[in-house]
């Protein structure tokens, strides 16, 4: 299987000096599901933003989608990066008073040409079909003219989970998805990805608090701790005790 995301000696330190991590190793290849846990603090998000350019990195070396961001990636290649990847946080992040297809619609926004592409009917067509096609993908096309703010939390994210998908990326990085929902409704959210990415081939790392959510979703799990990896494993091998010490202690 070919490696999509390539990480050596990562380091993170922010601007008070703190070291998050150190000498990061890690490769993700094509089509994985991978769950990134370990406790508050841990550096889970840091992490996430630093594979995929959100975050300079103070030391290492990444290559993410054959783009490789050093300490000091360029504009374009971070450009052409953020192209093809799709981004769901804890909060949605929806424009509360536009419908659902427009929030949709947004996630258009940053693809090359995208500006040029707004101002051609042709291509403003093509989007809302591509928006409405998403939404199908998360079940939500009846909610296509409803306001964001009248969706229920689970809803919401479904929403943000097809505004990442209309840009059809190779790698799909959700920061704890599930973490404001109820359980019911996390677990219905983090089916939906895994069904999502098994479906497409997509790439899928997540990051998760919750162990259920990280053994029945994922194909391998990467713990960090005390700035570190503790453990990089095929779900299959771990048990809840070996998860258990990726929080405690
Ligand atoms: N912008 C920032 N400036 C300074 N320190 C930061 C910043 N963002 C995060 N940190 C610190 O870096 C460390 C790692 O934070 P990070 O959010 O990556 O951890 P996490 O594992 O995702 O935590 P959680 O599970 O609580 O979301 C924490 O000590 C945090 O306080």
């Amino acid at each position: 299987m070919s490696e999509i995301i390539c990480a050596r000696g990562v380091t993170k330190k922010y601007a008070d000096g703190k070291t998050v991590f150190s000498g990061i190793g890690l490769t993700v290849s094509a089509t994985e599901r991978v769950a990134l846990i370990g406790s508050n603090g841990a550096g889970k998000s840091t992490l996430l933003k630093c594979l995929i350019g959100l975050l300079p990195l103070n030391g290492g070396e990444v290559s993410t989608l054959g783009e490789s961001i050093g300490i000091r990636p360029s504009s374009r290649q971070l450009r052409r990066l953020r192209q093809r990847i799709g981004v769901v946080f804890q909060h949605h992040g929806l424009v509360s008073r536009q419908s659902v297809l427009t929030n949709v619609v947004h996630g258009k926004l940053g693809l090359a040409g995208a500006w040029h592409a707004w101002h051609q009917s042709i291509s403003r067509q093509q989007w809302r079909d591509d928006a409405h096609e998403a939404l199908s993908q998360v079940g939500l096309c009846h909610k296509a003219a409803a306001r964001a703010d009248e969706l229920s939390g689970g809803q919401a994210q479904r929403v943000a989970i097809a505004r990442a998908l209309v840009r059809k990326p190779q790698l799909l990085i959700a920061d704890e998805p599930a973490a404001s929902l109820d359980p019911a409704s996390g677990r219905d959210v983090m089916a939906l990805f895994s069904q999502l990415s098994q479906d497409s081939g997509t790439t899928l790392i997540y990051t998760t608090h919750d162990m259920d959510h990280a053994l029945e979703f994922s194909d391998r799990i990467i713990a960090l701790k005390s700035g570190s990896v503790l453990f990089d494993q095929p779900t299959a091998n771990l048990t809840r005790a070996t998860l258990q010490e990726a929080f405690h202690g």
